[in-house]
Parts: structure tokens; sequence; C-alpha cells
């Protein structure tokens, strides 16, 4: 069972993705990031690989594209808030 972050655990998991360009909202308890990309079939191609990924962990962004652009937000809907699986997405994503 998926359960929101504790104060402790957010502190551990966010410091590292706030390092590498992850926001936090706090009133919507999310984590934000815009990936940047040459163009439009490279912006593609990375969110086809991160919905493959998204669809195996059972765990979708938030998101939208426009040309080489990518705006990604990622929250837990069935907690209300952020979940270590949008850690670990995150982590995925940066790697993608
Ligand atoms: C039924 C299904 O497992 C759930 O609705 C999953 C699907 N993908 C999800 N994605 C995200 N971001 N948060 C969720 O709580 C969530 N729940």
């Amino acid at each position: 069972m998926t359960e929101k972050l504790s104060d402790i655990a957010r502190k551990t998991v966010l410091e590292p993705l706030i390092a590498d360009g992850w926001t936090v909202d706090e009133d919507r308890d999310a984590i934000s990031k815009t990936y940047k990309f040459d163009d439009f079939t490279e912006a593609f191609g990375w969110m086809t690989r991160a919905a493959l990924w998204a669809e195996k962990w059972d765990h979708h962004p938030e998101w939208s594209n426009v040309y080489n652009k990518v705006e990604v937000t990622l929250t837990t809907h069935d907690v209300g808030g952020l979940s270590s699986l949008d850690a670990k997405l995150a982590r995925k994503l940066d790697t993608l």
C-alpha cells in the first residue's frame, strides 16, 4: 500500500531531486520539472519511453508537451500527495 511520505522521508527523498531541477509545489504536495529537448521527435520519444515505465509501475505523470518541451508534475492521487512512487518515477525520468 502506497503511503504519503513522512516529514523525515520527504526531506531525504526530495533533496536530491531538488538538486536535479525538480521543484516542490507545497499547495498540491507535488513535484514538477520541465524537460527541454532538441525537437519534437526527441521530446515525444522520451515521453514514449516514460509512458512505458509509468504503465509498468501503474504510476502516471501529469504532463503536457509543446514542441520540444515537456512539463511534468508528479503526485500520488490515491493518497492525495507525494509518495515514494513519485520519487521513484522522477529518478527514472531523469535517466531516460
Ligand atoms: C487503479 C490504478 O492502479 C490507480 O488509479 C493508479 C493509476 N496511476 C496513478 N498515478 C498517479 N500519479 N497516482 C495514482 O494514485 C495512481 N493510481
